[in-house]
């Protein structure tokens, strides 16, 4: 579980992150909502160790890792998905995910000289796993594709891919849908679900598309100004009258009451 205790984050004298407080239970798919400018992408950047918090507490699994750098978040299992470096377009989607940090023995010219045989059996284990990770999210088929080829929709999928070669344990998304056609968003629903039931992966998903938030997020925030106002279900939060004031006052009433 991840506990936030009063995070602030400021940015001269504004607020982003004002007072903000919520718990992520481990193995839920949490959904975090609120109108624009609410503060979210600067608390998931302050969890994350992208920013450093101004004040306030972030433990995980009772063990405080405020403002801890993303690397050694990435190695306590925790990251944000930008986290891992965007894909190298002119690589295939299987040797991106081969690519990522971490999922390969470091190869030093000793190795390569002396430890042929483990390298030659650590990159068929690399080779079979990514592999692996690409048929568990159905794009086999884009394998030998050239990563700047894919549409959004199916950079997001190898973005997900890609913490699946580090076995991440909690992963962040942030804006998912943004830009992703329904057809691919189901598709990248369905990875996040299924993560979460067969491997136990928690996600934490900023996301407007309040369709995507109900299909596989319990439970769900949300914030405004900084703060967080409600957590519930997503029937919940919509009947929540503080969420409509916050949507309301933005103009995003829609948003909140669509779907
Ligand atoms: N580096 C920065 N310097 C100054 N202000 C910033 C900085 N980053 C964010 N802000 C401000 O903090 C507020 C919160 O921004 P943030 O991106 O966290 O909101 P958000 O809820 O993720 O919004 P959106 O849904 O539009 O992405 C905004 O008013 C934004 O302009």
């Amino acid at each position: 579980m991840i506990v936030v205790e009063n995070l602030h984050r400021h940015f001269g004298g504004f607020r982003a992150v004002d007072g903000a407080s919520l718990r992520i239970e481990t193995g839920s798919i949490t959904g975090l909502i609120g109108p624009n400018g609410a503060g979210k992408t600067t608390l998931f950047n302050v969890i994350a160790g992208v920013l450093k918090p101004t004040s306030g507490k972030v433990t995980m699994a009772g063990e405080e890792i405020t403002g801890l750098p993303p690397h050694e978040l990435f190695h306590k299992g925790l990251l944000r998905t930008f986290q891992i470096a965007h894909e190298f377009s002119s690589m295939t989607v299987r040797e991106n995910l081969m690519m990522v940090p971490g999922a390969q023995r470091g190869e030093t010219l000793w190795e390569t000289w002396f430890n042929r045989r483990q390298i030659e059996a650590d990159e068929r284990a690399l080779l079979a796993k990514a592999d692996e990770v690409l048929e568990f999210l159905t794009i086999s088929h884009l394998r030998d594709e050239k990563a700047g080829n894919l549409s959004g929709g199916q950079k997001k999928l190898l973005e997900l891919g890609r913490t699946m070669m580090v076995d991440a344990k909690i992963v962040f998304l942030d804006e998912v849908g943004a830009g992703v056609n329904r057809t691919l968003l189901n598709t990248i629903g369905d990875a996040i679900l299924r993560l979460n039931k067969e491997r136990g992966y928690t996600f934490v998903v900023i996301e407007h598309d309040m369709d995507f938030i109900g299909k596989i997020c319990d439970p769900v925030i949300c914030m405004a100004e900084g703060k967080v106002l409600a957590e519930g279900t997503l029937a919940e939060i919509k009947a929540n009258e503080q969420v409509i004031e916050a949507y309301l006052g933005t103009g995003l009433k829609n948003k909140v009451a669509a779907g």
